[in-house]
């Protein structure tokens, strides 16, 4: 019993002491955790914690308003914004210092490697072209006014060791040490080329002497892009080299059937009177990626639409026929035209003839959207059959067009898809001030 007592007189005051300490404590923690705090909304909470966690004082914390939270919040994310503009300012710049990644190059020696011109390398043909030449390992200057022409189409090649890109005009003389001359320089289509007439006049004819001036100069050989617009509305179907054509030499074409006429006959005349080695091709309708979204060819014209869910506009009553030619086809008849021994003009294009109208119908079954058709006022002197004949094509080149109507119809709304949707895109970002 003592001992009893001995133990209650020691632990008794511990006890007590305890309980004091349990109660002091629950009424100091009621003080600072008022019961509201459990009323208190998810987002009002987070926001606490949030501030609380950025400004490293617990105490802040609850003593902030639910205006003084939101403008605390408000900084933070204009903070954290900054934060990623400065970051993305450097990423930008190591991405710059990171070596560009090109298409395949193929290593030609110094004696297989050519010094290839290639005058609109800018543009829809000429691109393509490059694409070609660059990739068998040639070295390639682009000159180019980017009147129809763009960056954006060589831009794979901007900086690699074997390209080169020229702005100029080639109506003023150009000065380079070259092979071989691909002029392709015109605005081909016709709202292009009849935009600035006298202008299409002066590339074809100018332009042409520079450049067969310049093949002259440095002993090089030409190939001239003339056009199947030099048979004019032709009388003789389908049409062979040996046609003269049927053109109206004052009619709102001329400038550009006129103008490649005379391009052809400068080319004769300089490989008459100066030996100049040259090639001329008549290039028939032609399509693929890389068009002008704003061509206005009856190709990119009826794509466009049908994608927009427009009517499909034929001028005239669209029994006028064309025959089309995929542009990578093209590509490698210009190349096999330049590499032969033949220089009488040869006809590239692909001879299978759609009228207008069946053209209309095959763009709007391929994109399926079932858009109407309507027939709109006829073009002054709307060549009204077009279809080569391309036997000497076949025999003196080996060459005939390979990429069915329909295969390269598929590409080529893919690609103008592609480039409706980044138009899209473009128009749909978010501008947030600083
Ligand atoms: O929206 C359109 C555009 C064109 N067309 C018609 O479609 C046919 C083809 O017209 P395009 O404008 O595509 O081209 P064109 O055949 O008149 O000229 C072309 O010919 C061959 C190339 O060398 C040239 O690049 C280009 O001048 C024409 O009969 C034209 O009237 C339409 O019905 N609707």
């Amino acid at each position: 019993m003592a001992s009893i007592n001995r133990l209650l007189l020691r632990t008794g005051p511990c006890i007590l002491l305890f309980f004091l300490g349990l109660f002091v404590g629950r009424y100091f923690l009621s003080v600072n955790f008022p019961d509201e705090w459990d009323s208190r909304s998810t987002r009002s909470q987070a926001a606490e914690l949030y501030v609380g966690g950025v400004a490293g004082n617990r105490e802040e914390q609850y003593l902030l308003s639910p205006n003084e939270e939101d403008d605390r919040l408000l900084k933070d994310l204009a903070e954290a914004k900054e934060r990623i503009s400065r970051l993305e300012k450097k990423v930008a710049l190591v991405e710059n210092r990171t070596p560009k990644r090109y298409p395949f190059v193929n290593f030609l020696n110094h004696r297989a490697k050519k010094r290839i011109l290639v005058t609109g390398g800018a543009g829809f043909v000429g691109s393509h072209l490059v694409d070609k030449l660059m990739m068998a390992g040639h070295e390639v200057t682009v000159v180019d006014n980017f009147f129809t022409g763009s960056k954006r189409n060589v831009e794979q090649w901007i900086g690699h060791e074997n390209f080169e890109l020229i702005h100029q005009d080639i109506v003023t003389p150009l000065f380079v040490e070259v092979d071989e001359i691909y002029h392709l320089a015109s605005p081909a289509s016709p709202p292009h080329y009849m935009f600035n007439s006298v202008k299409t006049i002066k590339t074809n004819t100018i332009g042409t002497i520079n450049m067969l001036g310049l093949a002259k100069r440095v002993g090089a050989k030409i190939l001239i892009a003339s056009t199947s617009e030099v048979y004019g509305d032709p009388e003789v179907h389908p049409q062979p080299e040996t046609y003269w054509g049927h053109v109206n030499p004052i009619g709102p074409r001329a400038c550009y059937d006129e103008g490649k006429r005379v391009a052809e006959t400068l080319s004769y005349a300089y490989a008459k009177q100066d030996k100049v080695s040259v090639r001329v091709a008549r290039i028939f309708n032609t399509y693929g990626p890389r068009m002008h979204v704003d061509d206005g060819r009856v190709v990119s014209n009826f794509i466009l639409q049908a994608l927009r869910n427009e009517t499909l506009t034929v001028y005239g009553r669209g029994n006028q026929t064309r025959s089309f030619q995929y542009v990578s086809d093209l590509v490698e008849g210009l190349v096999s035209l330049m590499a032969s021994n033949f220089t009488q003009p040869v006809n590239l294009g692909n001879p299978v003839e759609y009228t207008i109208s069946e053209f209309a119908a095959i763009i709007r079954t391929i994109v399926g959207n079932n858009n109407p058709i309507k027939s709109i006022d006829a073009t002054e002197d709307d060549p009204q059959r077009r279809k080569p004949d391309i036997s000497r094509a076949k025999l003196h080149l080996k060459w005939t067009p390979k990429v069915p109507l329909r295969e390269g119809l598929i590409r080529t709304i893919a690609y103008f898809r592609g480039v409706l949707e980044k138009t899209k895109l473009s128009q749909s970002v978010i501008y947030y001030p600083n």
